[in-house]
Formats: structure tokens, sequence, C-alpha cells
């Protein structure tokens, strides 16, 4: 049985269409993270879920058990759910462990089991010596802590996070990002992540829903997204992908596949089922593409940044320039700008043709 089980979850505010019918399952202890441009409906996704707004049609189970329906709205408290904001939601006036008792104490816990609970969890999370402290003595990872800690002594089942790293510096999101990773692993919760950053999707979740204009357009482990966008956006939008068009497609039913890019010839993986087509839009990483001295496509570089290990070289390619790749090339190198050079393709995906009924929005 899934631990959340979204069926057809449509919402407007007013005249605008939020959520065009959601349907998304999340497995028990699943870390599934929503991703998204900004304005996707994310945000509005996860309030559905924990029980701020109500949807307009569609339903959400958690554990088998109606949430939200026709004529069926539970209130947050009623879910079992822990929420984690971006801005941590922590009571100011209170102590970090008044803060992580309180919802204990309102649950009618006595004050001894409380007291030892609250203690525990706050040693879990490595703030057992910052028990006493009000949140605004503590750093911005130390709060987004006392808000795990919070999820943790309600022993939530489900833990719903909305952006938590958006407001922290770099190497703080990296440690943080650790420690989800550790809390999922731990308290063995099923946990929905919001984030508009796929560097974060990709590191933490076991599968990644990504959301454009209201509706889930790819919901897969983070490698198949990566290998296997379903659509044009998908590619764009994980791994700096670059989607070209290419001609002459020729699948050999393999999952393998000839075609032409700019007139040079290049071997390409697809979907099984892939047919014939005289175009076909493929997608690109930088990774896929090195420079050769041999046959292949005739760019001219537009732009070389320096990444440390290697350069990233943006090139311009086809008759008039308007064919963008773009690829890696191992540093120390001289590669600069109006410079021709000729580029080889080791991979690239055809992506699926939008014709065909049944994109890969589910599956592994
Ligand atoms: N209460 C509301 N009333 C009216 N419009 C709303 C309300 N909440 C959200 N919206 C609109 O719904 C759309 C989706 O908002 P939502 O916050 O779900 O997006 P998001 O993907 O989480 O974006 P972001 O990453 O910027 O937070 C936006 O256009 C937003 O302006």
């Amino acid at each position: 049985m899934s631990a959340i089980d979204i069926q057809n979850l449509g919402k407007s505010f007013g005249r605008t269409e939020v959520l065009g019918g959601v349907s998304l399952a999340v497995g028990a202890g699943e870390f599934v993270a929503i991703l998204g441009p900004s304005g996707c409906g994310k945000t509005t996704l996860l309030r559905l879920l924990a029980g701020f707004e109500r949807p307009d049609r569609g339903s959400i189970r958690m554990g088998g058990r109606l949430v939200s329906g026709p004529g069926v709205h539970l209130p947050p408290e009623g879910r079992g759910v822990g929420v984690v904001f971006q801005t941590y939601a922590l009571w100011p006036h209170m102590s970090v462990a008044g803060n992580v008792a309180y919802g204990l104490k309102v649950g009618g816990m006595g004050r001894a089991p409380r007291e030892a609970r609250t203690q525990a969890v706050l040693e879990t999370v490595g703030l057992g010596e910052m028990a006493a402290r009000r949140p605004a003595d503590l750093s911005g990872g130390q709060r987004q802590r006392v808000a795990l800690a919070r999820c943790l002594a309600m022993e939530a089942r489900v833990v719903l996070l909305d952006e938590p790293l958006a407001n922290l510096d770099v190497h703080l999101r990296d440690t943080l990002e650790a420690e989800f990773a550790d809390f999922h692993r731990r308290s063995g919760a099923t946990m929905v992540y919001v984030t508009h950053d796929q560097a974060e999707a990709l590191a933490l979740a076991d599968r990644v829903a990504v959301m454009e204009a209201g509706r889930i357009v790819q919901f897969a482990p983070p490698e198949r997204l990566f290998r296997e966008p379903a659509c044009a956006m998908v590619a764009g939008f994980i791994g700096d992908g670059r989607v070209v068009e290419v001609t002459d497609l020729a699948p050999s039913g393999d999952g393998r596949a000839e075609a032409r890019l700019l007139g040079a010839p290049v071997r390409l993986r697809c979907a099984p089922g892939e047919r014939p087509r005289p175009r076909a839009r493929i997608a690109l990483h930088p990774g896929d593409l090195h420079l050769t001295e041999g046959e292949g496509v005739a760019a001219t570089v537009t732009r070389a940044t320096f990444r440390g290990h290697h350069l990233r070289a943006e090139l311009a390619a086809g008759p008039d320039g308007g064919v963008s790749l773009c690829l890696n090339v191992a540093a120390p190198a001289r590669i600069e700008r109006g410079q021709r050079v000729t580029v080889a393709l080791t991979d690239g995906w055809v992506l699926p043709d939008p014709s065909l009924p049944s994109l890969p929005t589910q599956g592994l």
C-alpha cells in the first residue's frame, strides 16, 4: 500500500488553475522530491497534502485512509504529518526544547515522558546541548534541525518539506543535505521534499516528480530523469541538458537508433518501441560530446567558462549558428571564443514522440 496516494488532484485560485489533475503514488519510507520552476504549483501540492488547502477535485489517501476527497477534509493535525518550512516556523518565545515538546504537550503526553522524548530527539539531531536556547540564538542550520526534531518527536511517518534549504548558504546546504538523507535513513519516514533546485532533488530523492504548469511531466529515479527525459522540459531542466533536432531517425528496435545531426551520422539511445521518423528531438548533456579531429559536427565556440577541472564551452552549430551545443573540455585546455571546432557524440537520448499516447510519467 502506498504511504501517499494522490488521484487526479485539481486546484484553482480564482480563475487560475494551479494544479491540473495531479496523480502520484509515494511508497512507504520513500523520499520523493517535487521539482519544478517557480510558480509550477509545488507548494500548492504540498499544502494540499498537509491539509492547509482543500482540493477542488481529486483525492488524497495516506496509509490507505482518505484524508481529502469529495466531502472529506481532515485538518492538518489529524493527518499525522510533520511539516518543515523554509522559514522553520519555530515559536520565538519558547526554548528549543519547548518548541520540540509543544506538540507532545498538546497531544496530552505527561511531563516526564515528554521531557525524555524531547531530549532524545534533540540528541539525535545533534542539539542535545542547546535545549535551553531560544531559536534566535541558533544558526539557520540549527533551526532547521529543531524543525526536524519536532517531526521526529511527533513520530510523524510522513514528513513534508518545503524548500527547507532555500535560505541557507552553500556550505550549510551541503551539510544539511547530508543530514536530511541521514534523518530519512534513521527515521524510515516517508518524505516529500519540494524544491526548485535540481541538484538537491537528484542528490536526495529516490524518485523525483518533475512539475510544469500544474502537471507532473515525469516521475522517475534521478538517473532515469537524467538519462531518459520524457520531454524537452525535463531534458532542459536536469543536468544542463540541451535539446536539438536530428533527421532520419532509424531505430533498430533494441533501444538504439541511428540518425543525422546537422548531416553528421550519430548513434543514440531511444525507447525500445521507437519508430522511424524523418525528424526527432534529442537530449544531450555536456558529457555526451567531445572534441574530435575526425568526422563530426562543425561549430564555433561562443563562450568558454573556467569550471576548475574543466572548461565549459558553449557552441553554435548549423548553417546560421542556430543549434546550441555545450560540452566540457578537460582543463588545462586552450579553447576560446570564436574558435572553430568539430564535435562528436558519445551518447544522446531520443525524446519520445509527443504525438504517441503514453509518455513515461511513472515507473522506475
Ligand atoms: N492563495 C493563493 N491565491 C492565489 N494564487 C495563489 C495562491 N497560492 C498560490 N497561488 C498561485 O499559484 C501558482 C503556483 O504557486 P505555488 O506556490 O504552488 O508554486 P511553486 O511551484 O511552489 O513556486 P515557488 O517555487 O516560486 O514557491 C502561482 O502562480 C501562485 O501565484
